[in-house]
């Protein structure tokens, strides 16, 4: 595992920029695992930033999301594909037929189903993470076996008050109960993995995945089984790690 540590958020965002453009830029077919929460959103604004300074081009690109909420369609403004078309898709080249998020308001077995097959096919290059206060990685919640692919997963009180309060405006009832996400073994067959994690509480399940023993508890530390792995994190993030 190659931990960086920064100073703050824009710095974390201009390091783990580099480290997506740098796959983009070796292979431009290549197929990007991408992620939502407040963390990656201005990565998303350097990667627009750079193609249209640079012309980096993203018309091979594949990108394929971790997560949806369950019950949300596409357009609804709190769904995660509205929150990449806002934040990255609009901004770039990628065409969207090439664009893939687990469906939220389909039949629930077919679209985890349809999510492994897809995935299956287009082994993913780069795969994005945030880290959920809780240690959770997409909407894997604490429990989750490391050998899940997508499912379904109830949202833990905790995750659903975190994103209420980024989000939905505080109001807990108006985030979903339910999700579909990409299971912990469809991450760890991503070739790379770059995890950003900012603030103080991501202190806590970063001190686990860098340094404490793997557990279920916290999802994020089946990572320390990845042959390469990137975190990128700030110095609140860092501030419980003693090694
Ligand atoms: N499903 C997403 C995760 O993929 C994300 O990592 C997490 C952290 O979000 P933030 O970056 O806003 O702290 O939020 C949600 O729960």
């Amino acid at each position: 595992m190659k931990l960086i540590i920064v100073e703050n958020y824009e710095e974390a965002s201009v390091e783990a920029s580099k480290v997506m453009l740098e796959v983009v830029k070796n292979n431009p077919a290549a197929n990007l695992g991408l992620a939502t929460g407040s963390t990656p959103i201005r990565m998303y604004e350097l990667m627009i930033e750079d193609h249209k300074e640079n012309g980096t081009s993203y018309k091979d690109i594949k990108s394929f999301n971790l997560d949806e909420y369950f019950g949300l369609e596409a357009s609804h403004p709190q769904s995660y594909h509205y929150f990449m078309n806002k934040h990255l898709f609009s901004g770039i080249d990628i065409k969207l037929e090439n664009v893939h998020v687990p469906n939220g308001a389909g039949e629930i077995q077919e679209s985890c189903d349809d999510y492994n097959k897809l995935l299956a096919e287009n082994p993913i290059d780069i795969q994005l993470l945030g880290i959920g206060s809780n240690g959770h990685i997409g909407f894997n919640e604490p429990g989750t076996s490391f050998d899940s692919v997508t499912h379904m997963i109830e949202l833990k009180e905790s995750t659903r008050q975190d994103n209420a309060r980024l989000f939905f405006d505080g109001k807990i009832d108006d985030v979903p109960t339910h999700a579909i996400t990409m299971g912990i073994s469809n991450i760890m067959q991503a070739k790379k993995v770059l995890l950003v994690a900012c603030g103080e509480n991501k202190a806590e399940p970063i001190k686990v995945l860098v340094e404490g023993q793997k557990t279920t508890d916290v999802p994020a530390s089946a990572l320390q089984d990845h042959s390469d792995v990137v975190v990128i994190v700030d110095k609140a993030a860092a501030s419980l790690l003693t090694k």
